[in-house]
């Protein structure tokens, strides 16, 4: 298992809070951040093709992220928990004059020329993808909320990322107006908060050791998810191997209805 080994390892002290703490974030360098396709698209070297299927494969996670924490909600019984975490859902489907996350990243597709039905329909959305957020999704549904809160984490990572695209999109894809940016600067500091009450959340919870390691490789199973969806990406509009390939493909981004 290599860089994984020491998770496995069993051990009966349990880390002080604040080691548990950077365990947690050490886990970054495995964040998508590292992938190459994320690299690529932030030094500028995607095409206007692998921005638009990002976009349009990325609203699939988009669209699921109010429903896992939906299925979060339904399985805590604290109240003031579910005060806070009610929230999440009202960031992405937004409530009375905010239009939400899920309308801006509506607005950053149109902007990709992508319309607000290529969009709604998934019908860009890669099988890999799909099964990657399924996954996530179903983890909020069967595990406890501490688990799933747990499991948010990787949000911890997040603000790097969406900064890192506020600064570099404007200068290598001009083509996309730079008002279009905005779900990624509104989710620096959304993701912010979720980090303050997710990270409470673990560090209170998860007390033994083998709790411990229960949370990193929760966290781990999230940094594969993100890892996957990138890898499907890749595999389909870097590497030219979209799934069932060996039927030739005529059109600019790979569609379930061919
Ligand atoms: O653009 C990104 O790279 C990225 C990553 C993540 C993440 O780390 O899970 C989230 C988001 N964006 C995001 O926009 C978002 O709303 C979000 C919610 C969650 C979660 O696990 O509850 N992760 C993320």
């Amino acid at each position: 298992m290599g860089m994984l080994d020491h998770e496995y390892q069993a051990s009966s002290a349990p880390l002080s809070t604040s080691e548990f703490e950077n365990r947690l974030r050490e886990k970054g360098h495995l964040y998508h951040i590292h992938h190459p396709f994320h690299i690529a698209m932030h030094q500028g070297r995607c095409s206007k093709t692998q921005i638009r299927a990002w976009v349009a494969n990325r609203f699939y996670y988009q669209s699921n992220i109010p429903i896992k924490d939906a299925a979060v909600l339904a399985n805590c019984m604290d109240q003031a928990t579910r005060r806070e975490w009610v929230q999440r859902i009202l960031d992405h489907d937004g409530r009375g004059e905010d239009p939400g996350g899920i309308a801006a990243w509506i607005h950053l597709g149109e902007a990709c020329r992508l319309s607000r039905e290529d969009l709604l329909s998934h019908r860009y959305v890669l099988p890999g993808v799909r099964f990657a957020v399924d996954a996530y999704v179903n983890f909020a549904r069967r595990a406890t909320w501490q688990e799933a809160a747990c499991s948010s984490l990787t949000e911890m990572f997040a603000p790097e990322i969406h900064q890192n695209r506020l600064d570099s999109w404007p200068r290598h894809y001009p083509w996309i107006d730079t008002n279009a940016l905005g779900y990624f600067r509104k989710r620096l500091s959304e993701a912010r908060r979720d980090v303050d009450h997710g990270l409470s959340v673990t560090l209170a919870h998860f007390r033994s050791a083998e709790q411990q390691r229960k949370a990193l490789n929760i966290l781990q199973f999230k940094l594969d998810i993100l890892w996957c969806l990138l890898d499907a990406i890749s595999m389909a509009y870097v590497y030219d191997r979209p799934p069932y390939h060996h039927l030739g493909r005529d059109q600019e981004l790979w569609s379930h209805s061919v």
